[in-house]
């Protein structure tokens, strides 16, 4: 139907109800209106470029592809303007019409079950869904729509509505191709005429759009403040193919992903970058971090971006990989997801991606890519998720050891923390169990180095991150050997000849502590795991340890903190003076300073001064008498 006059029409059922909604009760996220008429433009020119490789009648075949966002503030007008195919009379008014996509449906449907069941709906799911061109009513209370289509013998079209249940459409005024939506802004909603504003939002969602978005702000004056701008990067750099990247490029986009910064030191360990076209067509670029991310353990962490088409539709979606795999960083974008991807949809898609990304071999190829590094504590934390997943990640997790082989028969060669090692090359036929070192925020290679099960050929495997507490409360047990803790319960090692000691020998000292320490720990005991070490702090076997506390707590949980006991070296010289002037003189007062002392360095070998002034005044007063000039 082709028509000069301008014609009313309504909405069909669905849009006008949409519409209500939109307007009415959808107040947050309102900038990703800005996203969809972006994303309507930049589909518009794939279509004309499209077509033009084939229709040589095509109109403006030539046209450059460009999408045009102006901010008029005199005018309280936000223009999208793009060169793409256009519409004819018949299409606008079928287009913006009636509601497109199944997902604009289906999000309705959830908006409308809510609202009957006499909950608002809820305000994300608007950015879960998109709504599509209707979008833009959440900030205009009219829009104008002028397009002209690139099909020979159209005539330019005009489209409007004040999104109350009618249109209209009529003749416009348009010479080339393309088309132009005029946003008139609601008061509330000035804020989207701010240049920064308008940067930021696309720079945030259609950064990588193909096409050029050029921005133009007049200001109230008529003045023009910036002509022309590009905002958007317009290449996807994950798109560009694989041997034409170097590291240092993947290095430089790894800052984009992680927020814009990266400190020297936390590069990427490696990187995935995988292209595939079945059963659905999407790419992906995965970086593993050089460093733990900080919300490794948050609920709320940054997961992978999902992007459609170069445009993102979600900031973080954490259905794409597996739990264990929560620490790999990057992108998915595919060519077959709409815009508006409910979690259906996306539950249907992201399967593909999730088993191409996530096998264990992936994995370690990832990090083979950079052997000089040390993989990192996230791969461990695989070992803590489902059982299926722990058989995958398990024998990637890597530690350090006492040794260098993978045996721990023989007595360790070096004391020394020996190379990053997966799990299955650490363990596959060692005789004797192998004991951890679960640390603290930082590693007890100190204490763990010189500890006595290192001594007596134990393999220890220095499990020197927050998360290794955890990993190893879930991994008892690797191919048949036991792993056990050296910081946790009475460690169970038996006496060799040389390292006999009668426990009895340091009583003195260890009632002196139990008395002068109360209030700070649960219990104070000889210590059968220690060497050259005066005093370590150890929890309860089966306790909650002071590591897994922080965890917890890490993940917002409710803990308490816990007293834990302090063990004390019957060989230390240190302790042995203590447990003597405890016998000899239980009244000295000097007893106080060094049993204080005792109880900082094992908080200390943990990275942890609870009072930093108080021990930096023993420790002189202690120094100060030992200087005898
Ligand atoms: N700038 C444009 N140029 C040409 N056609 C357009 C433009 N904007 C919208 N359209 C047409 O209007 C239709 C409806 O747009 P709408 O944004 O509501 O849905 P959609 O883009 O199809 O899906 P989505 O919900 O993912 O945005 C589009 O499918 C397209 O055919």
């Amino acid at each position: 139907m082709t028509t000069s006059r301008e014609e009313k029409h309504e909405f069909k059922a669905e849009v006008s109800a949409l519409l209500r909604l939109v307007t009415n009760s959808l107040y947050t996220n309102r900038e990703i209106f800005l996203r969809e008429l972006v994303s309507n433009a930049s589909d518009a020119l794939d279509k004309a470029r499209f077509q033009g490789l084939t229709d040589t009648k095509l109109r403006d075949r030539h046209e450059k592809p460009q999408i045009k966002v102006t901010a008029d503030h005199g005018r309280g007008v936000l223009t999208i303007e793009d060169t793409g195919v256009g519409m004819t009379r018949d299409e606008i008014a079928l287009n913006l019409g009636t509601i497109a996509h199944s997902g604009t449906l289906k999000f309705m449907e959830q908006a409308r079950a809510q609202q009957e069941s006499g909950q608002k709906p809820d305000v994300n799911l608007i950015g879960q869904f998109g709504v599509g061109f209707y979008s833009a009513f959440m900030v205009a209370d009219r829009i104008d729509v002028t397009s002209l289509s690139a099909a020979e013998g159209a005539e330019p079209v005009h489209w409007s509505s004040t999104g109350d249940g009618t249109f209209s459409v009529g003749p416009g005024e348009r010479t080339t191709r393309g088309t132009t939506i005029e946003l008139h802004l609601k008061a509330e909603a000035k804020e989207f005429l701010d240049r920064w504003k308008i940067e930021g939002i696309i720079k945030r969602y259609s950064n990588y759009v193909v096409h050029p978005i050029l921005l133009k702000v007049v200001d109230d004056k008529g003045n023009t403040e910036v002509d022309g701008k590009q905002v958007n990067d317009a290449t996807a750099f994950w798109m560009r193919p694989a041997r034409e990247l170097t590291d240092a490029d993947y290095n430089e986009f790894y800052k984009h992903v992680m927020g814009g910064f990266v400190l020297p030191g936390d590069e990427p360990l490696g990187h995935l970058h995988l292209h595939a076209d079945a059963p659905i067509q999407f790419v992906a670029l995965l970086y593993i971090p050089g460093k733990p991310p900080a919300d490794l353990f948050q609920e709320d962490r940054k997961a992978l971006q999902l992007y459609a088409r170069r445009v993102v539709v979600m900031e973080s979606c954490d259905k794409l990989l597996p739990g264990y795999l929560r620490f790999v960083r990057g992108l998915v974008d595919s060519e077959d997801l709409p815009l508006n991807v409910s979690r259906e949809m996306l539950q249907e898609h992201s399967r593909s991606p999730r088993s191409a990304a996530s096998s264990p071999a992936r994995c370690s190829s990832c990090s083979r890519a950079s052997p000089r590094t040390s993989p990192r504590p996230t791969r461990r934390s695989g070992t803590t998720t489902a059982p299926s997943s722990r058989r995958a990640s398990t024998p990637t997790a890597r530690t350090t050891t006492t040794s260098s082989s993978c045996c721990a028969t023989a007595p360790p060669r070096t004391t020394r923390p020996s190379r990053w090692r997966s799990t299955s090359r650490r363990c596959p036929r060692a005789s004797r169990p192998s004991t951890t070192s679960p640390a603290s925020r930082w590693p007890r290679w100190p204490a763990a180095r010189t500890s006595r099960p290192a001594a007596r050929g134990y393999q220890v495997l220095y499990m020197a991150d927050p998360i290794d507490e955890w990993v190893v409360q879930d991994l008892s047990e690797y191919k048949g050997k036991k792993l056990i803790s050296v910081t946790q319960g009475d460690l169970d090692i038996p006496e060799d000849d040389q390292h006999k000691h009668d426990a009895g020998a340091i009583a003195a000292a260890v009632d002196k502590s139990k008395e002068l320490l109360t209030d700070k720990v649960k219990d104070v005991r000889v210590s059968k795991r220690l060497r050259e070490s005066a005093a370590c702090l150890v929890d309860d076997s089966g306790g909650l340890s002071r590591n897994m506390e922080r965890i917890l707590k890490m993940a917002r949980q409710d803990v308490p903190t816990r007293q834990r006991i302090l063990e004390l070296n019957p060989e230390h010289p240190f302790v042995q003076a203590v447990d003597k002037l405890a016998r000899e003189a239980p009244g000295d007062d000097r007893l106080g300073t060094y049993v204080e002392l005792l109880y900082d360095q094992a908080a200390l070998a943990e990275g942890q001064v609870p009072d930093p002034a108080g021990l930096l005044k023993r420790f002189n007063s202690v120094l100060s008498g030992t200087i005898k000039i």
